[in-house]
Formats: C-alpha cells, sequence, structure tokens
C-alpha cells in the first residue's frame, strides 16, 4: 500500500509540474525545442529527487521493496525517457520535437511501465547477498567476499604467471583482428556494390584473410595457455586442500560426510580453478571485444549504436533471469543424478544385505524412482532454455528489424553506405552475444567464488588436535599415564564418555581393559592414538604429555592394531610396511611371522606380492588381523595397542601371538579383549564401566574381590564365553 501510495505522489506532482512547466516554456522559451526537452527532463528530475526524499522518510515503505537505489532507477527512467527519445527521432528520422501538451495521459503510460517492470524486476533480479556469520547479509558484504575470495584465487596462480600473461597477449591480439573481418566483409560488399576495382578488392580481401589466420592462431595459443594454467592450477589446489584435509582430527571426519570431502576435492577445485582461468579468459575476451565493437560501430554510424543501446539492458536482464533460473535447476539436476550414484554406490556396497533381507526389487523400485525425479528435473531446465532460447531469438529480430528500417533511411539520405549497413548488423549480431557471455560470466565467476569460498573454509581450518609436537626422544620406556581424563565425542557435547578416569600402563607389563560393552574402552584408546583430545585432564608418555611428541615419532613408537583392522587394496607387503620409508622384505617377512601370518601368505599364489583386494575383502577376518598385527610389529613399538585384535583368532593362533608378544623385550602392551584366555595372564585388569575405572588389579585379585570383573567371569561360564 505504501508503495502505491508512493508512486501516486510522485505521479500526481509530475503532471502537475510538467502540465505547468510545458505551458511556460511554449509561451517563453527561446532556445530550440530539442534543447528545452532536456532543461525540462533535469527541472523534473531535481523536483522529483527532492519530493521522494520526503515522501520516503515520511511513508517509510518496506526495505526491499523501495530502497533509495531503486527510486533513483525509476526516476531516472521517467524523467530521461521523453528527452532521449524526442532526440533519437530527431536525430535518426530528422523528426521536429513536440513538447508534449496532454502531459497527463503521456505520462501515465510511462509510469506504469516504470513501476511495473521495477516490481518485476524486484521479484525476478533481487540481490542475493552472501550471509555474514550472524546471518546479516548485505550488498557490500557479498561484494567483498567476491573480491577477497578472487584475490585469493588470483594469489594461487602466481606460478602461472607466465603462461598467463602468454595468453592474455594472445587474448588481446585474436580479439583485435577478430573485429576487424566484419569491417572488411562490409568494404568488399561496397567494393562489389560500386564500381568495381579490382586492385582494391585484393588488398581487401587479403587483408580480411590475414586478420583471420592472426585471430585463430592467437585464440588456439591463448585457449592451450589458459587451460594449461588452469590444469596446474586445479593440481595445485587438489594437493594442497588434500594435505590439509588428511591431517584434520578424526572429529572432523565424523562431522563431516565423506561425499562432502570428495566434492569439495573433484568438483569445487576444478569449478574454482575455472573461475580464474577460464572465467577470466571469456569474460576478458567479451569485454575487450564488446568495447572494440562499439569502437566500429560507432565509427560506422553513431545515430545506429545509440540506437543498439536500447538493446543492452533487455539482453542483460534477459540473460540474468535466465541464469538464475537455469543455475538453480542444473543444480538439482546434478544433485538428483549424484543421489542415484549414492543409491547404486550403497545397494552394492550393501550387496549381502540387500539379498539376505530379499529387497532387490525395492532398491531397484527406488532406484528408478531416483531416475524419473532426475528426468523431469531435465525436461524443466530443457523446457526453460527453450523458453530462454525464443526470448532471445525475438528480441533480436525485433531489434534487427528496427535497425534495418533506420539503417535503410540512413543509406537513403546518403548518411551511410550499404556494406557500412551490412558491417554494422554483423557488430551488432556479436555485440549481443558477448553482451549476454559478460552477464553471464559474471553470474558464474560469483558462483564459482562461491565454491572456492568453501574450499577456501577447508584450507583455512586449523586441527582441534595439533600435529606439530617436536619431542622426539632416543628411547622410551613406554610409561603411560591417564590423569583425570574426562572426555565426550565432538558430534555429542552433550554426552560424557570418560567421566573422571585415571590409570597407569606400566613400563614393559601388559594391561588388559575389560568391561561392559561401551563402556569406554575403545574411547581410551583412541585418546591415546590422540585422535580426539580430552576436555579434561591429560594422557602423559613418560611424564610428558602425548601433545609435544613429533606426530611420526610418536605413531612409530605406538602401534595400533583395532577392533576391524582395515587393509588397502594393495599387496601383502605393502599393507604390512605400511607408511614405512626403509623396510626390507626380511623385516617384513619376520614381523609376518611373529604375527602367525607367514604361513597362511607363503600358501597364496602371489605369497608377499598377493593383491589382498579392496579392504582385504579376498582374506579371512582372522586372516585379516594377522596382517594387522605384523604391520603393527614390524615398526617394533614401545607401546603395542590390540582392541580386540585376536577377536576372530583361533585359540592356537591367538596363542603363538601371545608367546611372541611375552617374549619382545621391553614391549609394553594393551590389550583390549572380551575373551577370559586373553586378559587372565595381563599383569594388571582395569574394568571400565560406564566411563570409570571400577576395578585394577590382576585375575587372582579381582576374582578374590568379587566385584564387577567376578561377575564377568562368572557370565563367562554361563555364557558364551565372553567376558562382558
Ligand atoms: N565416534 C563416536 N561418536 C560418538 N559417540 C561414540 C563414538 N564412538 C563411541 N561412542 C559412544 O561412546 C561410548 C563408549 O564407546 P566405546 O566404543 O569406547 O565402548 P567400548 O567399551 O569400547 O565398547 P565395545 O566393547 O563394545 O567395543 C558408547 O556409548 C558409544 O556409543
Amino acid at each position: 500500500m505504501k508503495v502505491i501510495s508512493f508512486f501516486l505522489a510522485v505521479f500526481v506532482l509530475d503532471a502537475a509540474f510538467t502540465s505547468l512547466l510545458t505551458w511556460l516554456y511554449l509561451c517563453f522559451y527561446p532556445f530550440s525545442l530539442l534543447s528545452a526537452t532536456w532543461t525540462l527532463a533535469l527541472l523534473r528530475l531535481m523536483l522529483l529527487s527532492g519530493v521522494s526524499g520526503k515522501l520516503l522518510e515520511k511513508l517509510a515503505p518496506p526495505r526491499g521493496w523501495l530502497q533509495p537505489r531503486h527510486v533513483v532507477l525509476h526516476l531516472l527512467v521517467l524523467t530521461l525517457t521523453s528527452p532521449v527519445s524526442d532526440t533519437t527521432r530527431f536525430l535518426l528520422l530528422q523528426e521536429p520535437v513536440d513538447l508534449h501538451v496532454g502531459v497527463v495521459w503521456s505520462l501515465l503510460p510511462l509510469y506504469t511501465v516504470c513501476v511495473v517492470s521495477g516490481l518485476l524486476w524486484e521479484l525476478l533480479v533481487p540481490w542475493r547477498p552472501v550471509k555474514d556469520s550472524n546471518g546479516a547479509g548485505t550488498e557490500a558484504n557479498g561484494r567483498r567476499k567476491a573480491r577477497e575470495a578472487l584475490g585469493r584465487l588470483w594469489a594461487y596462480s602466481r606460478p602461472d604467471k607466465v603462461p598467463l600473461s602468454g595468453a592474455f597477449i594472445f587474448l588481446t591480439l585474436a580479439v583485435i583482428c577478430e573485429m576487424f573481418i566484419p569491417y572488411y566483409t562490409g568494404k568488399v560488399i561496397d567494393i562489389l556494390g560500386s564500381k568495381y576495382r579490382e586492385a582494391e578488392f585484393y588488398v581487401v580481401v587479403s587483408l580480411m584473410a590475414l586478420y583471420s589466420m592472426a585471430s585463430s592462431l592467437s585464440a588456439g595459443c591463448r585457449g592451450g595457455l589458459f587451460m594449461l594454467s588452469l590444469a596446474r592450477l586445479t593440481r595445485r589446489l587438489r594437493v594442497l586442500l588434500f594435505n590439509t584435509v588428511v591431517r584434520q582430527e578424526i572429529g572432523f571426519f565424523e562431522s563431516t560426510k565423506t561425499g562432502e570431502i570428495t566434492s569439495r576435492l573433484a568438483a569445487d577445485t576444478a569449478l574454482m580453478s575455472r573461475s580464474i582461468a577460464a572465467n577470466v579468459n571469456i569474460f576478458l575476451r567479451s569485454l575487450v571485444k564488446v568495447v572494440g565493437i562499439y569502437c566500429f560501430m560507432l565509427n560506422l554510424s553513431w545515430q545506429l549504436t545509440v540506437l543498439t543501446l536500447i538493446d543492452l539492458p533487455v539482453t542483460a536482464l534477459l540473460q540474468e533471469i535466465y541464469n538464475r533460473y537455469y543455475k538453480g535447476v542444473v543444480k538439482d539436476v546434478q544433485d538428483s543424478i549424484a543421489r542415484s550414484g549414492h543409491l547404486v554406490g550403497e545397494t552394492v556396497h550393501a550387496i549381502r544385505t540387500v539379498r539376505s533381507f530379499a529387497t532387490e526389487q525395492e532398491e531397484a523400485e527406488q532406484y528408478n524412482a531416483q531416475l524419473l525425479e532426475t528426468h523431469w528435473l531435465k525436461i524443466r531446465r530443457d523446457v526453460i532454455r527453450i523458453l530462454y532460447c525464443l526470448a532471445r531469438r525475438v528480441t533480436q529480430l525485433a531489434m534487427q528489424v528496427i535497425m534495418l528500417y533506420c539503417g535503410q533511411h540512413l543509406i537513403r539520405t546518403g548518411q551511410m553506405s550499404s556494406g557500412n549497413l551490412v558491417s554494422f548488423i554483423m557488430y551488432q549480431t556479436e555485440s549481443g552475444r558477448y553482451i549476454r557471455t559478460l552477464v553471464h560470466m559474471y553470474g558464474d565467476m560469483l558462483h564459482s567464488v562461491g565454491a572456492a569460498e568453501k574450499v577456501f573454509l577447508y584450507l583455512d581450518r586449523k586441527p582441534e588436535v595439533p600435529t606439530d609436537g617436536v619431542l622426539k626422544p632416543q628411547s622410551l620406556k613406554g610409561h603411560v599415564q591417564f590423569k583425570n581424563v574426562s572426555f565426550s565425542y565432538p558430534s555429542h557435547l552433550d554426552v560424557p564418555v570418560l567421566k573422571n578416569v585415571s590409570f597407569e600402563l606400566r613400563p614393559r607389563k601388559v594391561t588388559a581393559l575389560v568391561g561392559p560393552s561401551g563402556g569406554g574402552k575403545t574411547t581410551c584408546i583412541s585418546l591415546l592414538e590422540r585422535f580426539y583430545e580430552p576436555q579434561k585432564g591429560e594422557i602423559l608418555l613418560d611424564g610428558r604429555p602425548l601433545r609435544d611428541y613429533d606426530h611420526k615419532y610418536f605413531h612409530t613408537k605406538i602401534s595400533l592394531v583395532g577392533q576391524e583392522p582395515v587393509l588397502f587394496a594393495r599387496s601383502v607387503t605393502e599393507n604390512i610396511s605400511f607408511g614405512l620409508q626403509d623396510c626390507s622384505a626380511e623385516d617384513v617377512v619376520r614381523a609376518a611371522q611373529e604375527a602367525y601370518a607367514d604361513a597362511f601368505i607363503q600358501q597364496m599364489e602371489k605369497k608377499y606380492m598377493a593383491d589382498v583386494g579392496e579392504a582385504g575383502g579376498t582374506l579371512a577376518g582372522g586372516q585379516k588381523q594377522r596382517i594387522a598385527i605384523a604391520r603393527a610389529l614390524v615398526r617394533r613399538p614401545q607401546l603395542l595397542i590390540l582392541d580386540e585384535a585376536s577377536s576372530s583368532l583361533d585359540i592356537e593362533s591367538e596363542h603363538k601371538i601371545q608367546e611372541t608378544l611375552s617374549k619382545m623385550q621391553g614391549l609394553t602392551v594393551l590389550v583390549v579383549a572380551h575373551r577370559l584366555k586373553t586378559v587372565e595372564n595381563a599383569d594388571k585388569i582395569i574394568v571400565i564401566e560406564d566411563g570409570r575405572v571400577v576395578e585394577e588389579g590382576d585375575h587372582r585379585q579381582l576374582m578374590e574381590k568379587g566385584g564387577m570383573y567376578h561377575r564377568l567371569v562368572q557370565r563367562l561360564f554361563t555364557q558364551n564365553g565372553d567376558l562382558e
């Protein structure tokens, strides 16, 4: 309502003021009527600006609908349309200027068009600012972020400054040469149309051929150099990002989906390098070209050039609206395709579960539904494209008709040759293409900047568990102390998992952690491995906090064999010597023998060179565990952590491995096990229940005590043989 009142008030005032001024001008104005239209327009602009300012203050219409920049734009269009159209008509068609007498009725349609188009513009093309940390977005904020991101991308491109500079030089050359071609085409038409002069014809045709060749050659070099820079930049960014990602703490990987990380690495890095190399390439080419084309057009006919300016906002608006809808639907299509891919991956990955629940048909139906969604989205995308092409063709055609109409007038009055008109129309068609590209590229660049911001977010992320310790003592005793450690997982900070836990692993002794499932045993190990940092308390190794130790050193001195050992799709040797540079074949074999794995490896066709398949898929559970134990032992660790590491082993293998471990001099062992056999021989047993240490001692002491451990062992005899 306030918006309508505003425009109504402006209209009434303007109509009254214009009527009065027109009457005064018609009676007293001594100069030409052309200058009268301009002075009248300026007076109206001044008056309306003052009145609008006051009205805006009084009415205070809702922001977003009527911002000062909209009002300024509306006033400019309202007041300047009339003098611009009068001047154009006068210059092109020599029509005399006529100060409007029926002012109210001539202003009304103009107002209606302005208000409706303004509202439509606001609805269709609002500025979408980048949200700041408080969720509030500002226009300046969005631009600033885009500028910053582009600046950073530019800095990452510095190593490619030689190919990039070369590319820019070729770009300019190609554009300059290209621009001469329509000019000479017009010249050829003029020569053929008038008295034929052979020498002149050959000179013009040769020049045209020369410029064409030079432009093609330069364009090729420009494209090649830009693509080279782009490929190099993408590779550099990916390596940098991968390096940053793998250094993040484990909590980061728990809270971030794998798909998100791979998408940052694959799609977003490519998108951001495209923004600097490809987009800047096309953007600059189009910009230089538009400027050059307009110079040529001005040279051929300034009157027609003024006329083409009408086309500019229409083309830009059409392209902007198209970009907005098309990009949205393209993103939906991509997401939908990704969902189909994910569904296939998930089903194939869990094919055993699918088979055992006989849900093949349901999975196929789900896939079909997903593909249908993609199909409809693609149809929507194509319809938008068709509508855009139609609108573009219609505006182009309308423009060309107007151009031809005015052109024939100029030719008839001798202001232009027919060759020049042909050249002009060629330039004008091209200029439309490049203006569309400019608008498109601007949007695309901001879009790529969005991808860049996401990548920068990862690149700037500091791991919450830093790995910058420097301590590398010559020898370690392997004495570990948990001191009042309290911990919650980052994903569930409100759920305390360890509550004031304190215990000690004595050097060269075997300590067992036992307790009911979910009590916090694996969590203790994760903290010892520095996967997470405790919120309270500290963990010491030989009296020094774990974070003081050098990352690489620490993990060669502490080896972990987890509950479900992960093997890589590489050979047995590569899996055992994983991460070690100077590990000999003998070391690998010795570790395999100690882990009681040598016998089954020897039976494999390629022995130590045999590939274990994806995630060790070609091996049995017990075999995987033995390779994982060999991988831990080959490092000659000071502290060995076995988290259910022998759960899939038969009694004999487990016994042999235990014998080996007991023979290893100076090794501190921490074992988490549910089997009584594994635990009862430990030097010390720590019972953990619900995140607290409830008992400590050796098997005999704890049995005598008759507490939780005793109950666990009792259950062992009555139930399935497991200590939980
Ligand atoms: N990554 C995680 N994020 C959030 N909570 C977790 C995570 N891992 C474990 N937990 C929770 O922490 C608690 C302790 O788990 P933990 O794996 O340490 O128990 P556990 O004693 O080793 O059990 P089990 O003997 O079955 O392996 C459980 O309640 C579990 O749900």
